[in-house]
């Protein structure tokens, strides 16, 4: 596995600034050689600056040959206040010109969460090339992590961090009461490029122990992650305040 890149940044802007430089490498290295980017979007809210940074960008990204799927989603209807896909909507889809078709939301409600994950799964089986090991392969995965240390909706204690098949899948997150779809951890592994975006000093103690580790079995969700392909983690200084005396 190879070790993590580690971008520390001194703010939050800084940091949505150099997570767009590389995206924008990746999608025209992607598009170069094979036409067409796949990239998973994170959800929650850190991603927004990303999206910001990356509707601005001149020159702008290849919108014609980005494909762009999810990591997770809420099971609550598209136009949601707590939509990944809405807040993808309203910071990025709305302000490029991005085909409709190259759009992969994950549609999901509490009523058909499964079914939802199944489909996803199906879709991506489809439209992604295959790695290796068979798993639909991202071009790029770009990650949250959460304080308690979950990424995507892959939270600690879940039975989904044991799934070694579906690339994607339904998951009740107890400390939530709430059913997730998300990506799951052999699909993540097997992209070519994961970018961990965090910011914020409530992070800034699952940031040290899982950079103390990058790979760790039985350690936070985002350490149980065996990537195949390049990780970098993109932080600000109040994430990354931790880190001087764990990094190995
Ligand atoms: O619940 C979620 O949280 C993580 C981290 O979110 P953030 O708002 O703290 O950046 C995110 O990666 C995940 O996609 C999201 O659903």
């Amino acid at each position: 596995m190879n070790r993590p890149r580690i971008v520390i940044e001194k703010d939050p802007d800084a940091v949505a600034a150099a997570a767009a430089r590389n995206w924008l490498r990746l999608a025209r290295e992607a598009v170069s050689e094979q036409g067409v980017f796949h990239v998973a979007l994170s959800g929650g809210s850190t991603p927004r600056r990303l999206h910001a940074a990356l509707a601005a960008a001149a020159p702008p990204p290849p919108w014609a040959a980005v494909e762009a799927w999810f990591g997770d989603e809420r099971c609550v209807p598209p136009d949601d206040p707590e939509s990944n896909y809405r807040m993808a909507r309203e910071t990025l889809f709305d302000r490029v010109p991005i085909a409709p078709g190259h759009i992969h939301p994950i549609l999901c409600s509490p009523a058909d969460c499964r079914r939802a994950a199944h489909a996803y799964a199906r879709t991506l089986a489809a439209r992604l090339p295959a790695a290796a090991g068979g798993m639909p392969r991202l071009d790029l995965a770009v990650l949250g992590m959460g304080p308690d240390g979950h990424t995507a909706s892959l939270f600690p204690g879940s039975c989904i961090l044991s799934e070694t098949e579906r690339p994607a899948a339904a998951v009740y997150v107890d400390r939530l009461k709430a059913w997730r779809v998300s990506l799951t951890r052999p699909l993540l592994e097997a992209a070519r490029h994961l970018m961990f975006i965090v910011t914020g000093a409530d992070k800034a103690p699952a940031v040290a122990r899982a950079l103390a580790t990058p790979h760790d079995p039985a350690g936070l969700p985002v350490q149980r992650l065996a990537p195949a392909g390049e990780v970098t983690w993109y932080l600000d200084a109040a994430a990354a305040a931790g880190l001087e005396e764990t990094r190995p």
